[in-house]
Parts: C-alpha cells; structure tokens; sequence
C-alpha cells in the first residue's frame, strides 16, 4: 500500500488474531467502522471515515500506541504492564470483554501451597516482566542471591505444558474459565492481575489535529459497550410507592417520570445494567410495580 494513502489518517491498532480479534471487529461494526480486509493484509483503509485499521499482535499495541506510530488501540490491560507501556498510553475505556486473570499455577497433585515455596525454583511464562517482578520480590525478602534466585524462563505459548514436561515448578499464565489449567492438571495459588481489553490511545500524542475524531470514535465505541451492558426498563407505579420504586432503579444519571391519565399511577423508565436485570424485576414486583417492560438497546451515547 502507498504510505500516502495513509497520511492524515487516525491509525487504530486492533489484535490480528487470538482471544480479542473477534470482539473487536464487532465492536467496530457497531461503532458503524466500515471496511473491508483483503486477504491477510494488515492495514486497511476505513470506508466511512478518515481512519486506517492496523492488524497487530495485541502484544505489539501498547508499545505502538506508546510511541505513537498509531493513534489509537484495542488491546488487553495484561500487555500494557507487561510492556511496560502505562505512562506512555492513556486507558480511555475498559471494554467488558478479554476478561481474565494472570495466575501462578502449580502442579495439583505437587506439595507447593504458596509463592514463597517456589523461591529460587524454576518458573516458565510469557509474562516475564510481570513475573520476573512478582518473583523478585519474593527472592528478596528471602534473601536469596545471585544463581539461587527464581528463574524466569520465557515461552511464547502453550505455557500450562511446562510442568508437565518437567521444565518448570509453576506457570504465570492467563486464566478465565480454568479449563486450559484444570487440563492439564494445574491450580492456582496467587493472583498477579485481573484483566479486560481496553481502548488506549498515546499519551503524548503525535498528531494534535486528530483528536477530535479519535474523541468521536471513543464516544461511539463507549455507546456500543453501554448499549451491550445496560437495558430500559419501563413500568407504571402507584404515585405514592414511587419514591421506593425508583431506589431500586435509580437509572445512571435519574428515571424519566411520566404522569398516566390516572393521576394516582405514574410511568417509570430507567436504565438498568443487564446482569441485574432479573433481580430488580422481582424487586419491582414486590413493591408493588405493574406492566414491567425490558427493552434491548441496539445503541447509545451514553
Ligand atoms: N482465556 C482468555 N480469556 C479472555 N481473555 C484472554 C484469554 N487469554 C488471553 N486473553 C486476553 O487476550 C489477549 C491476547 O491473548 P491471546 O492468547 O489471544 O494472544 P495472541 O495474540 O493470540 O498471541 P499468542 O497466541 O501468540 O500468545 C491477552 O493479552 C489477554 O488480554
Ligand atoms: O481459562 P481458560 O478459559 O481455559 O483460558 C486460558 C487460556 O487462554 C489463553 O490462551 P489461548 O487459548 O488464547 O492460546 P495461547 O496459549 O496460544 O495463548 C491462556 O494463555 C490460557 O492458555
């Protein structure tokens, strides 16, 4: 492609493949981001706006971003530490997805009940400025020095088979639902982080004239993630039970109160976060609350 073709544009980073690929070309489809990928490139021209998409390994995207070679990222909270990157990139928005922890796992059947017993052994990892930190700390307060501290050893994949092979006495890995660990006969025994993938955008940005659509672009994406986590709910109360009605949904800023042709009821109409949805329904019912209504967002600016 003709580097000119890309003069001007808002560059945003998104993972090339792996867990976060997928839910970031949904999330620009609902952020009305049009474009069209030829086979295997990695950097595309968006359609409807002044952007080019960059196909990185979610690895690369806060050292990208950081440096300001592109404007703007999705990547997961995990590589920004890992890389070191957080004075350099701004988290403008936690996305709700990619959520996952970073573990020390041991052998289940093994004697290894905390961190401190894996003190000068054998750790193996992809994460090895997080681990190399979390273990080094643990080497110092038990004094060791030189070659009898912790060994760090990096692998790009298929860490959980380490132990497995004989090559290491723990992992530091991702965990979200354990199976990958319960396979192959892990536990965890420490917490390093929790993650989710992230909008980030530089810090010190290169290009000043590009911060309103980059502004643009996070509101848009802000709605598609509030439209996902939040529906309406709409109900008619009697007047007199509002006030305890309306404290069990508060909405996010306050409900919007309609008078009804009958002067003792009011209609009530709030935003409520999905995963609780079932439970202010039953709430609503108990007090008293009729003709219950849920409504799906398809999108917001919220
Ligand atoms: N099991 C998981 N559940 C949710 N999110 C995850 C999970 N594993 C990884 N992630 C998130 O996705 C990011 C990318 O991880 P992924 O395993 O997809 O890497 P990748 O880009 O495919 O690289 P590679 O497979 O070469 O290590 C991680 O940094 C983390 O933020
Ligand atoms: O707790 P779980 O839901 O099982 O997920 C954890 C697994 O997911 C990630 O790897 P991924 O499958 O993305 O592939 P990778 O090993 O190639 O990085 C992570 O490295 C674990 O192996």
């Amino acid at each position: 492609m003709d580097p000119n073709v890309l003069r001007g544009r808002l560059l945003l980073a998104i993972p090339k493949k792996g867990r976060l690929h997928e839910r970031c070309i949904e999330l620009l489809n609902g952020a009305d981001i049009q474009f069209h990928r030829p086979n295997r490139l990695d950097v595309c021209l968006v359609q409807n706006h002044h952007i080019a998409l960059v196909f990185l390994p979610a690895a690369d995207i806060p050292s990208f971003v950081g440096k300001g070679n592109v404007d703007m990222g999705i990547t997961g909270h995990d590589v920004i530490l890992e890389a070191e990157m957080e004075s350099f990139v701004t988290e403008t928005l936690r996305l709700s997805f990619g959520k996952c922890a970073l573990q020390v796992q041991v052998p289940e059947a093994g004697p290894v009940q905390s961190v401190e017993a894996l003190a000068g052994k054998r750790i193996v990892t992809s994460f090895e400025v997080l681990a190399g930190r979390f273990f080094a700390d643990i080497d110092d307060r038990a004094g060791l020095v030189g070659d009898t501290r912790t060994s760090i050893e990096y692998v790009g994949g298929s860490v959980e088979a380490a132990c497995a092979l004989g090559l290491a006495d723990a992992i530091v890995d991702l965990v979200e639902s354990g199976e990958t660990m319960r396979a192959a006969g892990l536990r965890p025994i420490a917490t390093l982080l929790q993650s989710e993938a992230v909008l980030i955008r530089s810090t010190t940005p290169k290009h000043a004239h590009i911060t309103p659509l980059i502004d643009k672009i996070t509101a848009r994406i802000a709605g598609v993630i509030a439209a996902r986590k939040y529906i309406v709910c709409q109900y008619n109360v009697l007047r007199s039970k509002l006030s305890t009605a309306t404290a069990v949904t508060p909405g996010r800023r306050a409900p919007t109160i309609s008078p009804l042709e009958d002067p003792e009821w009011v209609a009530v109409s709030s935003m409520v976060e999905r995963s609780k949805m079932a439970d202010v329904m039953d709430q609503l019912v108990s007090v008293g609350a009729e003709d219950i209504l849920i409504f799906n967002l398809d999108n917001s600016r919220v």
